[in-house]
């Protein structure tokens, strides 16, 4: 049974969707360091290209609005804690999916975490119909979330997160084993349970078992079939 609680509760949760006014959908997918939200992101995203096309999708990486830091050293850079909020340019991101809303192109910035700073180039980013935002805090931002029409957390045990960051980071991010364990210890860590584990309440979806969970990614390729056909 439906109850008035539950139509409040809804009512609430819809304010600041967009479906219903704007021709685009953006879908944030969200979860703790090296919890697969860019495999799930980039395997929804091959698999309806090779089927569709790829005029109707795009991605933006939050990681990719890491603040500059090249008036930075090196030594000053690697002092620098990325898990907490004020490591983003929320704002520029925010603007971003607004601007793509309004169907104008945007510049996606370039970030290295080998040299942790913005590279000279960007990405041009065209309007698409469904536009994917994957990142470790999209969900902890009230002015991101209202600008979110579907929410899904990528629910991976933090052992299995840990093992794949200790290898992702040696193997792509140029890291050694005791940097990354000293900054998850430091900054990694706590930053999941202070702000991206409480994040979870505002999820739509929760895959369990990461970026390779079948059904979750069926449900939303379906999903964007969807409204891309409309
Ligand atoms: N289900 C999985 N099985 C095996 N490896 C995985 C799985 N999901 C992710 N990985 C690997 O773990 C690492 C982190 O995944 P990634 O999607 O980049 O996480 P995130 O974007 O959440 O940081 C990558 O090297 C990726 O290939
Ligand atoms: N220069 C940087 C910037 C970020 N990080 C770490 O990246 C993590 C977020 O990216 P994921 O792809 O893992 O979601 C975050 O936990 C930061 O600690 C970094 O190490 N160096």
């Amino acid at each position: 049974m439906v109850t008035i609680k539950d139509n409040c509760a809804r009512s609430e949760k819809l304010k600041g969707k967009h479906t219903l006014v704007s021709k685009t959908t953006v879908i944030a997918i969200a979860g703790a360091s090296a919890s697969g939200k860019s495999l799930f992101a980039s395997t929804v995203y091959h698999e309806l290209v090779e089927e569709l096309g790829s005029d109707g999708i795009a991605i933006l990486a939050e990681d990719a609005y890491y603040r500059d830091q090249s008036h930075m050293t090196m030594e000053q850079r690697v002092l620098t804690n990325y898990d907490q909020p004020s490591a983003f340019e929320h704002d520029l991101l925010l603007q971003h999916i607004q601007q793509l809303r309004r169907e104008e192109g945007v510049d996606m910035p370039q970030y290295s975490h080998t040299t942790h700073t913005r590279l000279q180039e960007s990405i041009r980013v065209a309007p698409a119909k469904v536009i994917m935002v994957e990142g470790i805090l999209l969900l902890t931002d009230p002015a991101l979330r209202q600008e979110f029409d579907i929410a899904v957390f990528m629910d991976t045990p933090l052992d299995i997160c840990l093992l794949r960051r200790i290898k992702r980071d040696i193997e792509e991010r140029g890291r050694t084993l005791q940097s990354v364990t000293e900054q998850y210890e430091q900054y990694v860590r706590p930053a999941f349970f202070d702000h991206i584990f409480p994040s979870k309440q505002y999820a739509d979806l929760v895959v369990t078992r990461g970026g390779q969970n079948e059904i979750a990614i069926d449900i939303i390729k379906t999903k964007i079939r969807q409204l891309l056909a409309e």
